[in-house]
């Protein structure tokens, strides 16, 4: 049995639940627009993707930022294996959560996850940067559709992971009615 080139995998993971509908318009970016943070959220540091804060966070650092992609970068730390010197794949997942909601907040409306697929192509060693992209396909009333992919080594690099993602608008007693403290 041969094992197929993951490059020659279709572009993305995407299923009927993560497919835009036809006619689903990319919209124009409008944020990061403050309104809808509050100040709350904005920046949090405790956010396990992205905040300074938290001690064995992904610390996902923003790179960039045009024509409707968002970059970063992440370096696996220790913290983050599964098999011993890899990345574990939930962990993965979640950099490819996080990235696919930076691309959806740019659109100016608070989303938060409702479906994430996620495509493991090839092994990630503790110590590389994950070079990662994110991008809107399509906006259907409240549910917006995101892609996004991060590459080892390079932003050209080999494909690691891939993912689709359906997140949904929410209003922002989302962030509060549920909170415990
Ligand atoms: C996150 C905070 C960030 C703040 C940062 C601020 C600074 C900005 C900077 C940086 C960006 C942030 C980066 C963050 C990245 C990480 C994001 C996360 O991890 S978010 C946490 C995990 N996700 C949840 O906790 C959701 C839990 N789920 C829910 O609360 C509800 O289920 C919700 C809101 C998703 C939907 O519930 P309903 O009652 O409001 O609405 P219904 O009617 O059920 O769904 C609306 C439509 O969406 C579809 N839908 C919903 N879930 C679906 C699913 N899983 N698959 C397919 N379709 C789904 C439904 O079928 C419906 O479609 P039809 O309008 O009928 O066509």
């Amino acid at each position: 049995m041969t094992t197929p080139s993951v490059d020659r995998l279709p572009a993305g993971p995407a299923s009927s639940r993560t497919t835009p509908p036809p006619g689903a318009a990319v919209p124009e970016e409008a944020g990061p627009d403050p309104r809808l943070t509050d100040g709350v959220l904005a920046g949090y540091a405790g956010c396990f993707g992205c905040g300074e804060e938290s001690p064995h966070g992904l610390r996902l650092r923003r790179t960039g930022h045009a024509d409707g992609v968002v970059r970063a970068e992440y370096v696996v730390q220790r913290a983050h294996q599964g098999a011993p010197g890899l990345a574990h794949g939930g962990v993965l997942a979640t950099a490819m959560d996080e990235m696919l909601g930076w691309a959806a907040w740019l659109l100016g409306r608070r989303y938060v996850t409702g479906r994430l697929e996620t495509d493991f192509l090839r092994p990630v060693p503790v110590g590389a940067t994950l070079h990662l992209r994110a991008w809107c396909r399509g906006v259907d009333g409240r549910k917006a559709y995101l892609e996004g992919e991060g590459r080892v080594g390079a932003p050209d690099g080999p494909p690691a992971v891939r993912a689709a993602g359906l997140f949904v608008e929410v209003p922002r007693e989302h962030f509060t009615k549920e909170r415990m403290n």
